[in-house]
């Protein structure tokens, strides 16, 4: 559903862009690269590689006419550094899946263990703190202030949460995006592929484990659309950020290392993705499909790589590995 406001269901939450507070890199090189299929009950079993782990997760929201059942006993763990389309007819429950993972949604019912933390446990406060440490949200419709600068737009929620280098922070990403020749435009002084551009500066500036984008190339021409996706996979293989990506668009979906989807808020399918695999199932859904490109990207897409400048701290290392 295209939402105009996806926020809007939460308002009595803390806004998730704004108050995210700086986290350090945490990258975690023991973790990277897994592929991770399983779809886990808890049952005790471990998932020390996980990103995020759904355990039965059922979603009931009062609508005018009664209770809607949007997500129903809904399992999945993703791997840390792991990239998955979430696709499905429109109300199949991508967004409110997106919400649940962001907790701007508590569940009705389930286990959502983010970055290692158990969102059900958590309180209000606690659970705003994971969310700004732990996760960068994207949405097709950009969500920047109108009245700030791209600078201020990237900057103001890195100042909030505290760091003193939140200016410098935010120009070392507008130029990662290329975007350091705009940094005083304001966003309606920007094209669309520009506001989208700083939008992910804003989401990867905090550094984020899990990135959640919500039809990120759906406002954008084609041309624009491959262009922020190559950025998007430019930042994740830098950053071994895991992408949760909500696309109605199967090129973008196949872009992914799996693709996970819905109908009428369970999962239906869920594939590893192989660029010369026929037409997997899930393709029924997609009634014109745009061919976006599979993706190895270590480049900017804008002509560069990203900024080397980036505040990385250096990975951690592995217990009980040797170099
Ligand atoms: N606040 C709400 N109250 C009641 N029902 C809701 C609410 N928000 C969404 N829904 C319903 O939940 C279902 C799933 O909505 P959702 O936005 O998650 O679907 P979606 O798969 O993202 O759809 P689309 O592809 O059209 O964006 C829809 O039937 C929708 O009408």
């Amino acid at each position: 559903m295209a939402r105009a406001e996806p926020m809007a269901r939460a308002s009595s939450k803390t806004p998730t862009l704004m108050t995210r507070p700086a986290a350090p890199y945490r990258e975690d090189p023991c973790r990277r690269g897994g592929r991770n299929q399983e779809r886990t009950g808890m049952n005790g079993s471990p998932h020390a590689d996980s990103a995020l782990v759904l355990d039965q997760i059922h979603l009931s929201l009062k609508g005018p006419a009664g209770e809607v059942n949007i997500l129903r006993g809904l399992s999945l763990t993703v791997s840390a550094g792991q990239s998955v389309g979430v696709v499905g007819p429109s109300g199949s429950g991508k967004t409110s899946l997106l919400m649940v993972i962001a907790g701007l949604e508590r569940p009705s019912q389930g286990r959502v263990v983010l970055a290692g933390r158990d969102l059900s446990a958590l309180s209000e406060d606690a659970l705003a703190r994971v969310r700004r440490d732990s996760v960068g949200i994207v949405f097709q419709s950009f969500h920047l202030i109108p009245s700030m600068s791209a600078l201020e737009n990237v900057a103001v929620p890195l100042e909030l949460a505290g760091r003193r280098d939140a200016f410098a922070v935010a120009r070392e990403t507008l130029a990662a995006v290329g975007l350091d020749h705009r940094l005083d435009h304001r966003p309606g002084q920007l094209s669309g592929g520009e506001q989208q551009r700083v939008a992910l500066a804003r989401a990867f500036a905090v550094q984020p484990r899990v990135l959640l984008a919500d039809e990120p190339t759906g406002n954008l021409d084609g041309e624009t659309g491959q262009r922020i996706l190559d950025l998007i996979f430019s930042l994740k293989a830098r950053f071994g950020t895991t992408l949760i990506l909500v696309t109605h668009d199967l090129g973008l979906a196949r872009a992914c290392e799996r693709v996970v989807a819905l109908r009428d808020g369970v999962i239906v399918d869920d594939h590893l993705v192989s660029p010369d695999a026929p037409a997997p199932a899930w393709a029924a859904l997609f009634p014109g499909p745009r061919l976006f490109r599979r993706h190895a990207v270590t480049e900017g897409p804008w002509g560069r790589p990203p900024s080397p400048s980036l505040p990385l701290s250096p990975p951690p290392a592995c217990p009980g590995k040797t170099a």
